[in-house]
C-alpha cells in the first residue's frame, strides 16, 4: 500500500463522516428553516384574501402559467372569490376578478392603489425612469408625464384629431377594397398612422416605414425584458449594489437605451424643425414643446412622454379591430343588424361620419361588446401597486402588493354579463347601469385609466361603422368551397393578447358603396397633404 492509497482512504472516511454530519444535523436544520418559513408565510397570509397555497421562498411562482396567466386567474376567481391573493417570490399579489372589486379598490381608493410595482430592468435600467407607464404615481416626473398626455388626449382635445382619423379611415377602406387579403396589415397601418399623426404630425403609408419599424422594435425590446422571472435582479434588487462592472444584466438594456434616446430625440427635433418653418400640423409634440417652459420638462422627458402612444396605442387599437373581424365571422346576424342600422340612418350615398354617432346606438353597443368579449389588455394592462396597508371586506392587503385587475375574467363574470361567451351587443342596450352604458371598463381604473381612451374610442367608432357600411366580413373557404371559421379562442400570449392571424374575405356590400368609397378616396389624397 502506498502513501497515496493511505491518503485516499483517510479522505474517503473523512467524506463519509462529513456526509453523516450533514445527514444528522444539516438536514434537520434545513427542514427546520423550511418549516419556519412556511409558518411565517402562513401567519402573514392568514388575514390576506384567500388563494392557492404556495411553497416557501417561491410562493406560487410555479403555479402561475407563463402562457395566458389570465385564464388561470379566472379559474382561481371562481374558486376563491372576487379577490384572491398569491405570492410571487416574496411579493404579495392581489387579483381582482369582478368589476365591483376593481371599482371599490382601484377607483374609490385610488389615492393608495395607483402606483406601479418596481420594474428594475424595463423601467429603471432600460428607460432610466423616463417611461411614465412604469413610474410610481408619487413621482414628480409621472405627474408631468400624465399631465402632458392628459392635455393632449382628453375628451375635447381628442375631437381635434377626428379629421385625420376620418381621412386615415378612408385610406383604410380603400386598402381593404383593393387588397382585402392583407386586411390585418391595413388595420395595423391605420392604428400606426393615427398614432404618428397625432403625435408627430406625420402620417405613414405603410407599417414598413422606418418610424413605425424603429418604434416597434424599441417596444418589442421593452416587452421582451419585462418578462417575470427573466432577470434575477427583479427579485433581488440588492444586485444593483454590486460594483457596476459586475452587474452583468445591465449591458444590453443600457446599449438599447442609447438607441432609444437617439430615435426619440431625432423625432422631437424633426417636429421642432417643422414648427420653425411653419409646416408642422398641430400635434402632441408641438403642443408640448410650446408648453415646455410651463411644464418644466427637459427635451429628453418630452421625447419619451410623447412617444407613449406607440407603446400603448397601436397594438391595442389594431388588436381590438381584429377581435371585431373575428366576432363578425362568428356572429353574422349581429353584422346584418348593424348594417341595417347604418342603411337606415346613413343610406348608401355617403360614408357614415362622426355626426351620425348618437343615432347609431347598435354600432356603439357592438363596439362595447367587442371590447368586452375579448379584452386586448387581458390582465388590465400594467399592474397597479398599493402604497399603504389596507383592509377590504375584512381582508388584509399589505403595502407594496402588486394588484392585477384581471379584465379577461371580469368581462366574463356571468353575474354582470349573463352568457358571457356569447357576442351579444344588445346587453349594452338593455342595461340601466350607467357604468355599462358609458363603458370605460376596458380602459382600466382610477388615476391610471388609459389616457388615450377617447382617441381610441374615436378610432374604433369610425373604423367599425365604416367597415360595416362598406363590406361584408365573411369566412374564407377551402379548396372544396367549405367555410373555414377561425378558432374563437386562439389568441396570442403577449402583454396585449390579440387573435392569432386568420384568413377571411372582405367583400364590398354593393356596387353603390364601392363607387361612393372610390369618390371619397379621390378627394382624400389632397387633404392628407399636411400630414405627409
Ligand atoms: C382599444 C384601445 C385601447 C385599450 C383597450 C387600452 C387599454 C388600456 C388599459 C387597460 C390601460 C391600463 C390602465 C390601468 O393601469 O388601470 C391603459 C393604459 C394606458 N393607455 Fe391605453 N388603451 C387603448 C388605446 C390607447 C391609445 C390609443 C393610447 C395613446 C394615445 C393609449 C395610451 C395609454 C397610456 C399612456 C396608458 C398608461 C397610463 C398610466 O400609466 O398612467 N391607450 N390602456
Amino acid at each position: 500500500m502506498t502513501l497515496f492509497d493511505d491518503l485516499s482512504e483517510d479522505l474517503g472516511s473523512l467524506s463519509i463522516t462529513v456526509a453523516r454530519f450533514v445527514l444528522r444535523n444539516a438536514l434537520p436544520l434545513l427542514f427546520g428553516l423550511l418549516a419556519f418559513l412556511m409558518v411565517r408565510q402562513h401567519v402573514r397570509r392568514r388575514n390576506m384574501p384567500p388563494g392557492p397555497r404556495g411553497l416557501p421562498l417561491i410562493g406560487n411562482k410555479h403555479q402561475v402559467p407563463t402562457i395566458k396567466p389570465w385564464r388561470k386567474f379566472a379559474e382561481w376567481s371562481k374558486e376563491y372569490g372576487p379577490i384572491f391573493s398569491l405570492h410571487l417570490g416574496s411579493t404579495p399579489v392581489i387579483v381582482l376578478g369582478t368589476a365591483q372589486a376593481a371599482w371599490d379598490l382601484l377607483e374609490k381608493r385610488s389615492n393608495i392603489y395607483s402606483s406601479r410595482p418596481r420594474f428594475v430592468v424595463a423601467g429603471e435600467i432600460l428607460s432610466d425612469n423616463m417611461r411614465g407607464l412604469m413610474l410610481p404615481n408619487a413621482n414628480e416626473r409621472w405627474r408631468k408625464w400624465r399631465k402632458v398626455l392628459h392635455s393632449g388626449f382628453h375628451a375635447r382635445r381628442a375631437d381635434d384629431y377626428k379629421e385625420i382619423q376620418s381621412l386615415e379611415c378612408i385610406v383604410l377602406l380603400h386598402e381593404l377594397l383593393t387588397d382585402p387579403v392583407n386586411y390585418e396589415r391595413h388595420l395595423q397601418r391605420f392604428a400606426a398612422s393615427v398614432a404618428t399623426s397625432v403625435t408627430y404630425g406625420r402620417r405613414v403609408e405603410s407599417v414598413d416605414e422606418w418610424i413605425v419599424k424603429e418604434n416597434m422594435e424599441a417596444m418589442d425590446y421593452l416587452t421582451s425584458v419585462n418578462i417575470p422571472g427573466k432577470y434575477l435582479v427583479e427579485s433581488w434588487p440588492w444586485l444593483l449594489e454590486l460594483p457596476r462592472f459586475l452587474q452583468w444584466f445591465r449591458r444590453e438594456p443600457e446599449e438599447r437605451r442609447q438607441r432609444d434616446i437617439v430615435l426619440l430625440t431625432s423625432l422631437l427635433e424633426d417636429v421642432k424643425k417643422r414648427m420653425a418653418d411653419g409646416t408642422a400640423p398641430d400635434c402632441l409634440t408641438s403642443q408640448t414643446v410650446n408648453e415646455q417652459e410651463k411644464n418644466g420638462m427637459s427635451d429628453l422627458e418630452i421625447a419619451y412622454a410623447v412617444s407613449s402612444p406607440f407603446g400603448a396605442g397601436i397594438e391595442t387599437t389594431a388588436g381590438t379591430l381584429c377581435v371585431f373581424f373575428l366576432a363578425m365571422l362568428h356572429y353574422p346576424d349581429v353584422m346584418r343588424k348593424a348594417q341595417a342600422e347604418l342603411d337606415n340612418i346613413v343610406g348608401q350615398d355617403r360614408l357614415p361620419d362622426y355626426r351620425d354617432r348618437e343615432k347609431l346606438p347598435y354600432i356603439q353597443a357592438l363596439i362595447n361588446e367587442t371590447l368586452r368579449w375579448r379584452p386586448i389588455a387581458a390582465l388590465g394592462g400594467t399592474p397597479h401597486a398599493v402604497t399603504e396597508d389596507d383592509v377590504y371586506q375584512g381582508m388584509y392587503i399589505p403595502k407594496g402588493s402588486t394588484v392585477f385587475a384581471n379584465l379577461a375574467g371580469i368581462m366574463h363574470d356571468p353575474v354582470m354579463f349573463p352568457s358571457p361567451d356569447e357576442f351579444r351587443p344588445e346587453r349594452f342596450l338593455e342595461t340601466d347601469d350607467p357604468r355599462l352604458r358609458d363603458f370605460e371598463l376596458p380602459f382600466g381604473f382610477g388615476r391610471r385609466i388609459c389616457v388615450g381612451m377617447h382617441l381610441a374610442a374615436n378610432s374604433l367608432y369610425i373604423a367599425i361603422a365604416r367597415i360595416l357600411w362598406a363590406f361584408d366580413i365573411l369566412p374564407a373557404t377551402d379548396e372544396h368551397g367549405e367555410e373555414i371559421l377561425p378558432d374563437r379562442w386562439d389568441f396570442t400570449n403577449g402583454f396585449n393578447s390579440k387573435p392569432v392571424s386568420f384568413r377571411c374575405k372582405v367583400k364590398p356590400r354593393t356596387i353603390k358603396v364601392a363607387e361612393c368609397l372610390l369618390r371619397e378616396w379621390e378627394g382624400t389624397k389632397d387633404r392628407l397633404g399636411k400630414w405627409q
